[in-house]
């Protein structure tokens, strides 16, 4: 069962408010569990498979599917623990929706989600077990799953107070610590400070417990009398949430750096890397690390090979697989975004033979890139939530350069979203490839957030 998969809603009498007993199902992918009530289905939060809850209803989508919030528990799950969070109870921060679930219990339901993913969108019956990172902090934190997240975006309430929003609303809960964050970035000193002028306040912490302080701003676009007329009428484009501009007008995201380093320090697979402070990292100290050891077992490449790594952010992977082909192969990143192809080319400056080009990923960039290195024996892709999409994928899978092999021989993919990576397998299964291994980490604790790591190989 997925969220996105509900009909469109049509007229009916509200349910909104109402308080209804349920008996929770299975979770579903994005971290709600499933109960059903007079014919629709209803997605619960703070709820465990199995339990007998007294639930409001939060959001009526009409027709057949509502969102409730659990506001007592007639009778609860083992799984069930009090949450570590004092910030996470209804109406609280919608940051972390795990934390009323022992740390056991949520990896067994982000196993089941990714299972349910691959079996519902891939038509594929795949045992996945979901393994445990730890967190790196100190103090206990580790076992407890917090203390983990390297960077957070905190949004500004309209005292100046930093916190995060609500689930599902533009209201900002402040916070004076967030348990979830690593040291420096969930007790960091921004949170006690009035933020006036800004709209989100963004923290990231290194590998050397350096902090870099970021504050983003939504300005408007100039644009020309013509282009402002027509843009008033578009629901494209990022809105203003303030009133200064009017509402339609579009606004673009104005970023300062504020405090600590402008770039930051981190070691993964036994190499340093310097990423600006706005550039992407991955979130959990472990990450990096596990990430990369995996994506190099799977790819098995050998000296003098080539291999594409797209969504590169700041060469991570790129220098990974550098390593593996050595001098005599060539490893080319495709990345969108400006600063990481920057960072990266001076992660990448003693791999000559390795480069991070910036360009968006579409069909056209990956077969002009296979085109250009002459065949490639391995792709490796990390997508942004959203997945690579059918074209992206196509032209992986069909990947062919003139006297290179007729196709990579792997693709090796790291996903963040187990519904995009399930709808990405079923188009390479449908071209005559196969999943040849998954695994699957706990990069997120308390959050129903999990990331697999799948290696697809043609059929042979
Ligand atoms: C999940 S991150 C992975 C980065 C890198 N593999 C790592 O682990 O550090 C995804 C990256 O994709 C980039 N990105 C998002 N959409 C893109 C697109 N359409 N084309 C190219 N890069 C894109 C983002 O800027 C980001 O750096």
């Amino acid at each position: 069962m997925s969220e996105q998969d509900r009909p469109a809603p049509v007229d009916n009498p509200s349910w909104l408010g109402r308080r209804v007993e349920l008996r929770i199902e299975s979770v579903a992918h994005g971290g709600h569990c499933v109960a059903r009530h007079e014919g629709r289905v209803i997605f619960v939060r703070h709820t465990l498979p199995g339990e007998h809850v007294l639930a409001e209803i939060t959001e009526d989508r009409g027709g057949s599917f509502c969102r409730a919030d659990a506001v007592e528990v007639l009778a609860s799950s083992p799984d069930r623990m009090p949450p570590p969070c004092p910030y996470a109870h209804p109406g609280g921060c919608g940051g972390c929706d795990f934390q009323h679930v022992a740390l056991a219990a949520q990896r067994g339901l982000k196993a089941h989600v990714v299972a349910e993913q691959l079996r519902r969108l891939a038509a594929l019956e795949w045992p996945v077990t979901v393994e445990e990172l730890g967190s790196g902090a100190p103090d206990g934190n580790e076992r407890a799953g917090l203390g983990w997240r390297r960077r957070v975006r905190f949004a500004v309430a309209p005292d100046g107070q930093l916190g995060l929003r609500a689930h599902r609303s533009h209201t900002v809960i402040a916070l004076d610590h967030c348990p979830i964050g690593a040291p420096g970035v969930g007790d960091s000193s921004v949170l006690g400070a009035r933020w006036i002028g800004v709209d989100e306040v963004e923290v990231a912490a290194d590998d050397e417990g350096e902090v870099a302080v970021l504050s983003h701003r939504e300005v408007p676009v100039r644009q020309s009398r013509d282009r402002k007329h027509h843009a008033g009428k578009q629901h494209g484009g990022k809105q203003h949430a303030g009133q200064q501009h009017g509402r339609g007008t579009r606004t673009r995201t104005s970023t300062e750096h504020v405090a600590g380093p402008e770039l930051l320090r981190y070691s993964a697979g036994g190499r340093h890397f310097e990423v600006s402070a706005g550039s992407f990292w991955q979130t959990h100290p472990r990450a990096a690390d596990v990430f990369t050891e995996q994506v190099l077992a799977a790819a098995e490449l050998a000296a003098g090979e080539k291999a594409l790594d797209l969504y590169a952010g700041s060469g991570l992977f790129t220098a990974a697989l550098a390593g593996a082909v050595g001098p005599s192969g060539q490893v080319l990143g495709l990345e969108a975004a400006g600063g990481a192809v920057h960072d990266a080319a001076s992660n990448l400056a003693a791999l000559p033979w390795a480069r991070v080009r910036r360009a968006a990923v579409t069909g056209a960039a990956v077969t002009a890139a296979v085109t250009e290195l002459d065949g490639v024996a391995v792709i490796v892709l990390d997508p942004p939530r959203t997945g690579a999409g059918r074209e992206v994928m196509s032209a992986m899978l069909s990947a062919a350069g003139g006297s290179g092999p007729a196709r990579p021989r792997a693709i090796v993919y790291v996903a963040c979203d187990p519904a995009a990576l399930a709808r990405d397998i079923r188009t390479a299964t449908d071209e005559g490839w196969q999943l040849a291994g998954l695994r699957a980490f706990d990069a997120f604790p308390m959050t129903h957030h999990v990331e697999c790591i799948a290696v697809l190989r043609p059929v042979a």
